[in-house]
């Protein structure tokens, strides 16, 4: 298989498979690839040693991301080390379509991916990206070695619909996404999961900096951009008070936002109180709220019962992986009109009794579709992390089991030392007399 989806669209005379290319757009992409690279000094050192080690020469890497300036850093370090790389969207909504191209024109990648494309698209991308009816016409696979994910489409796809020969071939992969990595649980507890897979997003940093960090200002972006709302003294139900939802409570009350939190966890709704938010159950919440921001992972966390009790004028919005935490469905069902595209990103629901509930980005994850995603910076680290632990997947040494299993400790301290180097900060190191201190049981006051 050679040509991209760029030239190979089910609109376009060249195959069923991709998208016409526009003239400028990958200059455009390409453009915006080289700015978001000088903030990704972390992809930058990894590039340059994958140059000289060349980790994943003759191996074949098939990718379910958000098409974005950063991923596209991210895979070009991996192309770097020798990859060849098959490229879908992991969200209908949140593939930029300039960087798709620059990535398809200019790096040699594959890529299956355009916004705004429907479910069986969608899938179709993902089918191809895993070597699916490739090559020979007649159904045949070219499968991946390694496999990248975000949010578990891909993993399952591959479980559900390829022959076991290329189960086997697979030699390991990386989820990014705690959804994901829910989902990859449940498959190994039921022994679906045909290899090892690492849960790069559970990892001390990437918890802190890309979950927390991230989240707490780009989905605040979205939020902005989508609805172009004053947050300053208005009351901001934040669903799920977890590694996500605490950054974007924390963000809000920052912009002055009166921060109500719902929670089903006894220890997190604990934190929340102690950190001075009001915890309430949604439903007492839903008739208060004036924005609501869902970040549980979970679904139906707003529903018809809540929508039916909440001001004119709410704004709704989602930060969760998958658009199954509020119920669009029931909005669509109770509404009488719909005007869409108020502002990009935003509809506005008409009630039968005169209110207007605001959907943003279609329940949707707010920040990749209304806004950039995560700023380049926290990408940086959460890819390179995923880039190293590739590597590691990658060398035939150490071969893990099937199952889901934690980024090794060593990774995530080096990454985290990368960047502080970049960013010029430094750490002290124990004295020995610490260690001592530290290694020894019978000192005490
Ligand atoms: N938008 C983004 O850029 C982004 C980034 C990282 C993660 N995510 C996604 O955000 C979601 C949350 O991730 P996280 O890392 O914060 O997970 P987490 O497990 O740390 O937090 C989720 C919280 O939601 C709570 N919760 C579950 N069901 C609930 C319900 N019905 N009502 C209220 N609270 C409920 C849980 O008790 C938990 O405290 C996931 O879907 C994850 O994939 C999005």
């Amino acid at each position: 298989m050679s040509a991209t989806a760029a030239s190979r669209g089910s609109d376009s005379p060249g195959g069923p498979r991709g998208y016409r290319p526009v003239p400028g757009l990958a200059e455009l992409g390409d453009g915006r690839i080289t700015y978001a690279e000088r903030m990704m000094p972390l992809l930058a050192a990894l590039r340059s040693r994958f140059s000289a080690d060349r980790p994943f020469d003759g191996l074949t890497v098939a990718a379910c991301l958000h098409v974005t300036a950063e991923t596209a850093v991210f895979l070009r370090a991996l192309r770097a080390g020798g990859a060849t790389i098959r490229l879908a969207a992991s969200n209908p909504l949140s593939t930029q379509d300039d960087i798709a191209a620059a990535l398809a024109a200019d790096d040699g990648v594959e890529v299956f991916a355009k916004s705004g494309v429907d479910r069986d698209a969608y899938y179709e991308h993902i089918a191809l990206a895993i070597g699916a009816g490739t090559d020979d016409g007649a159904g045949g696979w070219q499968g991946p070695d390694l496999v990248l994910d975000d949010g578990g489409d891909l993993m399952s796809t591959l479980h559900t619909i390829a022959p076991p020969a290329v189960l086997d071939r697979v030699r390991g992969g990386c989820e990014g996404t705690t959804t994901g990595v829910l989902r990859l649980r449940r498959m190994a507890a039921d022994g679906t999961l045909g290899f090892p897979v690492v849960a790069a997003s559970d990892t001390p940093v990437t918890r802190i900096v890309d979950n927390t960090h991230g989240t707490a200002q780009s989905v605040i972006d979205g939020l902005l951009r989508a609805s172009g709302v004053l947050l300053a003294g208005k009351t901001v139900v934040v669903a799920g008070f977890g590694a996500c939802g605490s950054g974007i409570a924390e963000s809000a009350r920052a912009l002055g936002a009166r921060v109500v939190i719902t929670e089903v966890d006894a220890v997190r709704a604990l934190d929340a109180v102690l950190r001075g938010f009001q915890v309430l159950p949604i439903a007492d919440a839903a008739p208060i709220g004036e924005i609501f921001i869902t970040a549980t992972g979970s679904a139906e966390v707003i529903t018809a019962e809540h929508l039916a009790v909440m001001p004119d004028g709410a704004i709704l919005a989602n930060a969760g992986h998958f658009d199954v935490e509020i119920d669009v469905r029931a909005l669509v069902t109770m509404a009488v009109a719909v005007e869409t595209d108020v502002r990009p990103h935003a509809d506005a629901y008409h009630l039968p009794d005169g209110r207007r509930l605001l959907l943003l980005a279609e329940g949707r994850v707010v920040n990749l579709v209304a806004a950039d995603g995560h700023p380049p910076q926290v990408m940086d680290l959460a890819f390179g992390i995923e880039a190293l632990t590739l590597a590691r997947l990658a060398s035939a040494e150490q071969r893990l089991a099937p199952g889901v299993h934690q980024v090794p400790g060593d990774i995530d301290a080096d990454a985290a030392r990368l960047v502080l180097t970049a960013l010029g900060a430094r750490l002290d190191t124990l004295t020995e007399a610490q260690r001592a201190y530290l290694a020894n049981w019978h000192l005490g006051s």
